[in-house]
């Protein structure tokens, strides 16, 4: 007889049918070239579904999900998780609020990591459309999205995460040439995050441009 699961099942399709639909759409903007990206959602306490390595993210069905724990260990399955579930489980383990992470490959957040890699960050400041991040009330407020150094390896990449998340709040970064990573409480803010951060990169390269 099979070891009963440790998780809830329909609790994984739940989460699984919000990630499928969500990065659909995202993928139709042109989001997630090339099997490029990678999305989570927590599920309980130990739990989190996260997308198998490699797949068309696109083109996502249920078997393209599956559950790790906290510390990025397969739960119940053979498949391999994103090669960067570690940066997906630094964020739930440390945070317990935190319900969704996305990850994306946008052409105007991979040319926004290189031109801002120098500074190490992208200043925004005085936009309306920073109130679309939890807790921002008014658009005289700055806010400085980190750029950090691409890495093949997880264990630096995380490492330098947990480095600016010991030092302030924050709903994402850049990786220099790589992409964007976003989270929030659940889909629907990690998602308003995510597109409030396209958005204004966005505004920051067209400013750049006229100004040239
Ligand atoms: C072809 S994209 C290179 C890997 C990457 O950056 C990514 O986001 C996708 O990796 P995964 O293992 O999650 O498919
Ligand atoms: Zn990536």
């Amino acid at each position: 007889m099979n070891a009963p699961l440790p998780y809830d099942p329909q609790r994984l399709a739940h989460c699984a049918g919000e990630i499928i639909v969500n990065v659909r759409e995202l993928s139709a903007l042109g989001w997630t070239p090339a099997t490029s990206s990678n999305f989570s959602r927590r599920m309980d306490e130990q739990h989190v579904a996260i997308t198998v390595s490699g797949r068309d993210k696109g083109k996502l069905t249920e078997a393209d999900i599956m559950v790790v724990d906290l510390d990025g260990v397969p739960v119940a399955t053979t498949q391999r998780s994103s090669a960067e579930t570690l940066l997906h489980t630094q964020l739930y383990k440390r945070f317990p609020e935190i319900g969704c992470v996305l990850h994306t490959h946008s052409k105007v957040q991979t040319v926004a990591s290189r031109l801002y890699a120098g500074p190490g960050h992208v200043h925004l400041e005085g936009y309306e459309l920073l109130k679309a991040f939890s807790g921002n009330t008014t658009h005289e407020i700055s806010l400085d999205l980190p750029v950090l150094p691409n890495s093949q390896d997880m264990n630096t990449l995380a490492a330098q995460v947990d480095c600016l998340l010991d030092r302030r709040a924050m709903w994402g970064y850049l990786i220099d040439g790589h992409g964007l990573y976003a989270w929030g409480r659940d889909m629907p803010e990690a998602r308003r995050h995510l597109e409030a951060f396209e958005f204004l990169l966005g505004c920051e390269l067209e400013l750049r441009r006229l100004q040239r």
